[in-house]
């Protein structure tokens, strides 16, 4: 079995749902996760947060939303004969979700707040209309595709907006409904959302789909879980920015996490734990040249370069606490941390001087209550306006790497570093106006 995900972009028209549909025809018995249609996660949070001010304004959103649907059904089933009862299916399915989503706005706006639960209802409506519409489209297309709810299968904790699976409820869940469902059948999930135990929806965070697609092969003990997508792999570093960066033929699980949580959004930080549980390969392919061989993730790692990957991240703070105390205890460093965690805000890089510690986070509306909260443990400095450039699966001996690199960078002014030679990462903090440029030319340096 594979577990093909096909992200927003292959969702994104009727000609890259063809596309997907004779990708899926390749393989014998695939189970297919797909995100919303490109940019609909992000536009259904812009419509609930409009609620509050602009009803009106919110509601055109919804309106645009379901007419873009339409189209993609509309042109997609023109192609077939005898698809209006498709159709009809088509439609009604998005107008029950606009109606839906049209009745969540007016309780925003009416009460003024946009609540975090409700928030995740939102914006799953993108894969719940994805995932229902390319199945009967599918079908429609000679697939023997049926739709599955994820909130059926996919139960998580009530962590809003980034929900915690519960793999063993999940895998019993799947198991019993692959016994149930015909053997030739293909399976299309909706990504991204599940249910908790109270049967409220929630959401696995911002590209959650791939993380979906992991749970789901590791829980169905799959040969391959297969990231669809519009590029060939995972890049030395975002193709998008850099012209010349190439696919990396090998990653391991490791690696492609770190890559993954210090910024390469081709993947969800998580998408690698339920896969590496079980030792099932990810391949990251593209939907635009199938043959191309893209990248396998699995646990070997070929390290034949100094470097695989480097990755950024922009728009970052540091947070400096100095200790009352001349020597920090361990209790001040655990106060510290403490708070983060009270707000849920994840770390990327730390130094410690005797009595100070440093700590770069993804800026967030949260900063000044951990600033506020910090300031009863010692002094608190901020620094905002940082990037983050991470070099991953550095080999083993950095001195000479680090030496090329930053002399590569030699006048721009350095923040903080951090090293780890277990995790063979190299972190390099800079002002967010020296990333990019910083990004460009240590690519320069280790790739070209
Ligand atoms: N290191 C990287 N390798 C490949 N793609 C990357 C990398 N870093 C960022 N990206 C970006 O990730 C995009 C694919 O992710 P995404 O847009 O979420 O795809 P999908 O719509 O298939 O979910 C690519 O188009 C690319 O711009
Ligand atoms: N909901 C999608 C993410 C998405 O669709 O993003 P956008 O709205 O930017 O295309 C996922 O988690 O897989």
């Amino acid at each position: 079995m594979h577990i093909l995900k096909f992200g927003g972009t292959s969702m994104g028209d009727a000609q890259t749902w063809k596309q997907v549909i004779n990708i899926i025809k390749r393989y014998e018995s695939p189970y297919i996760v797909v995100s919303a249609t490109a940019r609909t996660t992000r536009t259904l949070i812009k419509a609930a947060h409009k609620a509050i001010d602009d009803l009106p304004k919110a509601n055109k959103i919804a309106d645009d939303i379901a007419a873009r649907h339409n189209n993609i059904v509309e042109n997609f089933l023109a192609d077939f004969d005898n698809s209006s009862q498709t159709l009809e299916a088509c439609h009604n399915w998005i107008k029950m979700h606009t109606e839906e989503l049209k009745e969540h706005l007016s309780t925003i706006h009416n009460k003024q707040e946009l609540a975090e639960p409700l928030k995740d209802v939102i914006a799953s409506i993108g894969e719940r209309l994805s995932s229902y519409l390319f199945a009967e489209c599918g079908y429609a297309a000679g697939l023997f595709t049926t739709w599955l709810d994820a909130t059926k299968i996919i139960r998580t904790d009530s962590n809003f907006g980034k929900a915690t699976p519960n793999f063993e409820f999940i895998a019993n869940k799947i198991n019993s409904l692959q016994q149930k469902i015909s053997e030739d059948s293909i399976p299309v999930m909706g990504g991204y959302y599940g249910m908790d135990a109270n049967e409220n929806i929630t959401t696995l965070g911002f590209e959650g789909s791939d993380y979906s697609a992991s749970l789901i092969g590791a829980a169905l003990n799959a040969n391959a879980i297969e990231i669809w997508t519009d590029v060939s792999g995972v890049y030395t570093c975002d193709p998008d920015f850099i012209v010349d960066a190439n696919p990396i033929p090998q990653l391991s699980f490791q690696e492609a996490t770190e890559l993954a949580y210090f910024g390469a959004k081709v993947l969800h930080p998580s998408t690698t734990k339920p896969a590496s549980k079980q030792d099932i390969p990810i391949h990251v392919k593209n939907i635009f040249d199938p043959e191309a061989p893209g990248t396998r993730i699995s646990s070997e790692s070929a390290n034949d370069q100094p470097v695989k990957a480097i990755t950024y991240k922009e728009h970052c703070t540091i947070i400096t606490v100095t200790s009352s105390q001349t020597v920090m205890g361990y209790e001040f460093l655990a106060d510290v941390f403490d708070v983060l965690r009270w707000h849920q805000l994840p770390v990327d890089v730390v130094t410690t001087t005797e009595a100070s510690v440093s700590i770069a986070i993804e800026n967030s509306d949260q900063i000044d209550q951990v600033v506020t909260q910090l300031n009863t443990h010692g002094t608190v400095e901020l620094r905002p306006d940082q990037g983050i450039i991470s070099l991953v699966g550095c080999k083993n001996s950095p001195r000479q790497l680090i030496i090329n690199i930053l002399s590569q960078i030699d006048d721009v002014p350095l923040t903080m570093i951090s090293y780890s030679k277990s995790k063979g990462n190299l972190n390099i903090v800079v002002d967010t106006k020296d990333t990019l440029p910083s990004v460009k030319q240590i690519h320069k340096k280790l790739f070209s």
